[in-house]
């Protein structure tokens, strides 16, 4: 098989002008109250560092693990939580992070998860939001940038364990010789 080739999506420019719009909405919703931001691992994790330094609200942090993709460029479908959260979210306002919301189906099992631990609020923040392949129904009230189709890689977005590493957004394109 020979090396994939990376089509860019969106620059390094792109990419932090998009995060500060999102932190500025934010910080303007949420309000002085702030909250707590979970970070869903692993791909959020550049992303959501990048983020919480444009809050200007009193903001906690925490992490929560989940795993679908694998190797694969297609979702399994079973997700497992392989970390819990630990901080009290009862009656907070919480704000979830992810890298990208797909078919939706980390984001749907991760809002009914939190969602049972009785939040004031609950809101989905995602960077990419790639509507195509949605078949669960969740509503990402902070998009930072719509895309159609390709598997995603860099700004923490993986293939294959590799790529999280890269500062812009690029598609993976498969060339077959
Ligand atoms: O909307 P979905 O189709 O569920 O896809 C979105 C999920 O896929 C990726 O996680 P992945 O399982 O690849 O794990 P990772 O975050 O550790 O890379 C990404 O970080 C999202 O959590
Ligand atoms: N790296 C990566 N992970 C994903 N998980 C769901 N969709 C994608 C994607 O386009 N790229």
């Amino acid at each position: 098989m020979s090396m994939p080739e990376l089509v860019p999506v969106l620059s390094a420019q792109q990419v932090e002008e998009i995060v500060v719009a999102l932190g500025q909405r934010i910080s303007s919703d949420f309000g002085e109250k702030g909250g707590v931001a979970v970070c869903v691992l692993k791909g959020a994790f550049v992303f959501f560092a990048d983020l919480i330094r444009t809050l200007t609200i009193p903001v906690e942090v925490d992490f929560v693990g989940v795993a679908s993709y694998g190797a694969q460029t297609e979702s399994s479908g079973n997700i497992e939580l392989t970390k819990p959260i630990e901080s009290d979210i009862t009656g907070r306002q919480v704000l979830v992070v992810e890298d990208i919301v797909d078919t939706g189906a980390t984001a749907r099992f991760l809002l009914d998860y939190l969602g049972g631990f009785e939040p004031a609020r609950i809101n989905l923040c995602a960077f990419l939001d790639k509507r195509e392949r949605r078949n669960h129904a969740v509503r990402v009230d902070y998009s930072g940038h719509v895309v159609r189709d390709g598997f995603l890689v860099g700004y923490g977005l993986d293939w294959n364990g590799c790529y999280r590493n890269l500062k812009g957004i690029h598609r993976l394109e498969q060339n077959n010789p």
